[in-house]
C-alpha cells in the first residue's frame, strides 16, 4: 500500500496493492492497521454508496459539527473524478480545491479530512461510489457549495451534468460562512 501527500494538508491518496490472477484480482479494501500507517484515524461508522452514469455530478457536500464527517473515498466499478474543497476557515489553502481521479482497475481511494466539501463526477455509467464516514447521516446539518462556482475554478470534466436541483442552487463562495 502506497500513500500519496499533497499540499493541502490532512489529504492522502491510499494505493492499495492489488493482487491480479487468472481468476481477477483482490485487495484490501479497509484496513485500519495500513490507514494508521499514513496516520489516518477515524471511528469509522456508516458506509455509502451511491451509482451514477457518466456526466452526473454530486456534490459539493459537507455536514457541520457536530455532526461533521471525514471519508475514505472509492470507485468499486467505472471511475469517477472526485473533488474535494478545503473550507477550513484557518487553513493557507482556504477554497483551494484538490482533484483525483479514482478508478477500478488500481482501486485507489483518497481521504477527506473534516473540513472539506467533497463532490466527483462520475466518467463512465454505472460508477459504484463507496465511502466510509465517520459520522451518521445528520440531514439537518448538511451544507454545501456550488459546483461550478468561477471562484471555485474546478474543472469536473463535464460541461452539461446530469446533477440534483438541491445541488443547483448550493451557495458560492463568496456568500458561504463555513462552519469550520
Ligand atoms: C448522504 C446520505 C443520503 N441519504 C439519503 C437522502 C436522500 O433521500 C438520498 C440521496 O441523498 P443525496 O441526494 O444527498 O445523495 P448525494 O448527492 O449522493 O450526496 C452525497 O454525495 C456527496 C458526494 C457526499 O460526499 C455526501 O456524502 C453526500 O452528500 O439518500 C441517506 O439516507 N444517508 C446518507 O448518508
Amino acid at each position: 500500500m502506497e500513500f500519496k501527500y499533497f499540499d493541502i494538508a490532512g489529504t492522502v491518496e491510499i494505493l492499495p496493492r492489488v493482487f491480479g490472477d487468472i481468476r481477477g484480482a483482490f485487495f484490501e479494501s479497509f484496513s485500519e492497521r495500513r490507514l494508521a500507517e499514513a496516520g489516518i484515524s477515524g471511528e469509522w461508522v456508516q458506509d455509502n454508496q451511491s451509482r451514477s452514469d457518466r456526466g452526473v455530478v454530486r456534490g459539493l457536500h459537507f455536514q457541520k459539527p457536530p455532526f461533521a464527517q471525514a471519508k475514505l473515498v472509492r470507485v468499486a466499478a467505472g471511475r469517477a473524478l472526485d473533488v474535494i474543497v478545503d473550507i477550513r476557515r484557518d487553513s493557507p489553502t482556504y477554497g483551494q480545491h484538490l482533484s483525483v481521479e479514482l478508478d477500478s482497475e488500481r482501486f485507489n481511494m483518497l481521504y477527506v479530512p473534516v473540513g472539506f466539501a467533497h463532490g466527483f463526477t462520475a466518467l463512465e455509467d454505472n460508477t459504484l461510489f463507496l465511502y466510509k464516514c465517520t459520522n451518521y447521516y445528520a440531514p439537518e446539518s448538511e451544507g454545501g457549495l456550488l459546483w461550478n462556482d468561477p471562484a471555485l475554478g474546478i474543472d469536473w470534466g463535464v460541461q452539461n451534468p446530469t446533477i440534483s436541483a438541491k445541488d443547483q442552487v448550493l451557495p458560492t463562495l463568496a456568500g458561504f460562512n463555513s462552519p469550520f
